[in-house]
């Protein structure tokens, strides 16, 4: 069976059985321009099987375990229970009461394995995680598997010279794959126009992130570690010196296509792991949609007009997903509007949002906030509810299509909702009627907004996780109330969960020789307050402003090696490197013949370093990255850059003579890091060489 299939359907099943395997190719002739046609995949597999040892059947579950393939007679049987879990989606008519049972028989069943092998592949295989990650002669392959397909990102559209945010990037399997879409057509030896900035709240999830991409080898990659709700704007636009109105430079941070993979309750992947069953409650989600809507309100500020934005999560919850994106929407006004994407992905099986649902808080349920006690409105925002406060959202519906549209259409499979929202329609051979659906009261209030545009995605129709998918298209730039609504609920916030932290000014080190002060557009960025979550900075820290100044200090200095480095020399950032830009002739002619690099082949300004004193960490960035650094120097650093671009490292320390990059770049053409312990693939298939060689 296969789960989550990838748009240009290309799908490769893949059986283990024991003693053997067999792999297989469907679709072969169809692929992607660059993609590498099937026979290869299928090879280098097919090699990877020969190594391993036979693999045993997996073992019978033990009598009166609850779930296949996961039973552990020494221990237990995990309980996959959850009666609140069961009310509440019940409530939420999240599935139909006829499939309500096949729904939750799927949700006690383990997630089987499925993997994505590039871009266009798929691949499917019928052992559980927990089996193969059990399975020494699979170890390597597990590795393999962790960046498993992906949906969201898919929807993004994503082109070669596209500048794309992932702002909740970590572990970081979704920002792999992006990065192979923006590596994918484009032409042997070329580096794409394109950038991914990946960031994420918690630092040692950075690092994860880091190393999760690291054999992706790009050159195109910057890793920031911000709270995404306050991801920087770097805006030249406004009160700059004339030099900044060069048109050819980057004078503002925006973006072609941004995921917005926000932290959830993840529900949807209580196949994964025993744990959701014992501690799913309500609030799980309620606690996390103003953070949601927040960083998904921020994305829409830093989404470049005619851009995409996905804001997905891996939960059932219609709080943290329908509830988002009509606040998105009803925030946004006529600047946002959330696309039918329903002919994108047709081989995806999903269900369309729901229109009305209800708000559970402690043990009570409420249709509208007016319904909430007063002394929890401040806890249960107006915005989880379908229709917000204002009256001209509001409006009760009573046997309209509308209401019911996500029920009736629930087993539908990629059906033209728009069309089917106005018809009573006969699917899957069952005649359904919305108003039999549900009753008809006075009281039921539905969202104006076309919410089952959304996508949902539920484990029993695909044996695939849960999760949700919102496309959403900027028209127009935000005006500035949309953007100070924004804060006023950020405050709205503090009186709870949430605690604002002013961030220190960054402090002035000794050593700096030059210090100028630059003004620079901040106007729209007035976001003093930072959510504070105990971070330090430096560690899991959130990002910051320069809130009540419209100046920022700039440190523009030379190294002390006299006129090598021109250089940021110290980060804004407490406990993180700044970056360097080695300008060094001698270091760069060196790094050329070394390699036996053409003098075309930039390298100026495209070397950087995080160590001033020690320069033997030195990495190459693209030109799309470059002019980020450029940009973000302009504006103070406000980036907290944690990572980016390709390593190159020194052999014998002593820079500049001997170095190698770690990323071979020979011929003009990324290849494989040498010390990579396992089979990878790069998405340059004609360019690539497999490696399999030392750590
Ligand atoms: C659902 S996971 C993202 C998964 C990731 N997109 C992937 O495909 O691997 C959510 C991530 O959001 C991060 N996070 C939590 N709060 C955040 C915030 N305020 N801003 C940015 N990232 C945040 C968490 O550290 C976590 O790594």
């Amino acid at each position: 069976m296969l789960a989550a299939r990838t748009p240009v359907s290309l799908s490769l099943h893949h059986r283990i059985v024991a003693g053997g395997h067999r792999g297989r190719c469907v679709g072969g002739s169809q692929r992607r321009r660059g993609g590498a046609p099937c026979r290869q995949f299928t090879q280098a597999l097919q090699s990877l099987w020969r190594h391993s040892p036979p693999i045993p059947p997996p073992a019978p579950p033990a009598a009166g375990a609850a779930t296949s393939g996961e039973a552990e007679p020494s221990r237990q049987p995990p309980v996959l229970e959850n009666a609140a879990f069961e009310e509440y989606y019940k409530v939420q008519q999240i599935v139909r009461e006829e499939e309500w049972d096949a729904f939750m028989s799927v949700l006690r069943k383990p997630l089987p394995a499925t993997f994505r092998i590039n871009a266009c592949l798929a691949w499917h295989l019928n052992f559980s995680r927990k089996e193969l990650r059990k399975n020494q002669a699979l170890e390597s392959f597990h590795e393999f598997l962790k960046h498993e397909s992906e949906v969201p990102p898919l929807f993004l559209n994503v082109q070669p010279d596209h500048h794309i945010l992932d702002m909740c990037a970590a572990p970081g399997s979704k920002t792999f794959q992006l990065l192979e879409m923006i590596h994918q057509s484009k032409e042997l030896g070329l580096l794409p126009g394109a950038l991914v900035i990946a960031n994420d709240l918690n630092m040692r999830r950075c690092d994860l992130l880091i190393h999760n991409t690291k054999r992706m080898c790009t050159a195109n990659l910057i890793v920031t570690n911000h709270g995404a709700e306050n991801f920087p704007y770097c805006s030249l636009a406004k009160d700059c010196s004339g030099s900044y109105k060069d048109p050819c430079k980057l004078q503002k941070l925006e973006f072609d296509r941004i995921l917005c993979d926000v932290p959830c309750s993840g529900d949807g992947t209580i196949r994964k792991g025993h744990d959701m069953w014992r501690k799913w409650n309500s609030g799980m989600g309620n606690q996390l949609h103003l953070l949601q809507v927040n960083i998904a309100m921020r994305g829409i500020a830093l989404l470049k007009v005619g851009g995409r934005m996905v804001y997905s999560t891996c939960s059932l919850n219609p709080v943290e997903n329908e509830a988002v994106i009509a606040e998105l929407l009803r925030r946004s006004g006529n600047s946002v509007e959330l696309l039918d994407v329903s002919s994108e992905l047709p081989e995806l099986v999903r269900r369309p949002g729901l229109s009305t649902w209800k708000v559970q808080d402690r043990e009570s349920w409420f249709q509208s906030h007016d319904e909430v006690p007063h002394n929890r409105k401040n806890v249960v925002f107006p915005s989880m509810f379908p229709a917000s406060n204002s009256t001209e959202e509001s409006h009760t519906v009573c046997g309209d299509v509308e209401v019911n549209i996500n029920n009736m259409n629930s087993f539908s499979r990629n059906i033209n909702i728009e069309e089917t929202s106005k018809l009573n329609q006969d699917m899957d051979g069952v005649s359904v009627s919305p108003t039999k659906i549900l009753e008809c009261t006075s009281n039921i209030v539905s969202s104006k907004f076309p919410l089952h545009r959304c996508m949902r995605i539920v484990p029993h129709d695909q044996n695939s996780g849960a999760f949700f998918i919102a496309v959403l298209h900027k028209l127009s730039p935000l005006n500035g109330s949309q953007i100070k609504d924004t804060k006023i609920q950020h405050r709205l916030g503090t009186d709870r969960t949430i605690q604002f932290q002013k961030e220190p000014k960054p402090e002035t080190r000794p050593y700096e020789t030059t210090l100028t002060r630059r003004q620079h557009n901040v106007s729209e960025v007035d976001d003093t307050e930072v959510l504070g979550r105990g971070q330090k900075l430096g560690t899991d820290s959130q990002t910051s402003k320069d809130k009540n100044s419209s100046e920022v200090e700039i440190v523009s200095i030379l190294a002390e090696s006299g006129d090598r480095m021109e250089l940021q020399k110290q980060s804004r950032w407490e406990g993180v490197d700044p970056v360097l830009v080695l300008n060094d002739e001698a270091v760069i002619k060196s790094i050329q013949s070394f390699f036996g690099i053409k003098e075309s082949f930039p390298l100026e300004g495209h070397l950087v370093t995080r160590s001033p004193d020690n320069a033997r960490r030195i990495y190459y960035v693209s030109k799309s990255v470059k002019e980020i650094l450029e940009l973000n120097s302009k504006v103070g650093g406000q980036l907290k850059i944690a990572s980016l671009g390709v390593k190159m490292k020194g052999i014998d320390q002593r820079i500049p003579v001997h170095v190698h990059i770690g990323c071979l770049m020979m011929d003009y053409r990324w290849c494989f890091h040498p010390s990579a312990r396992g089979y990878y693939m790069h998405p340059h298939s004609s360019s690539t060489a497999l490696y399999s060689t030392e750590a």
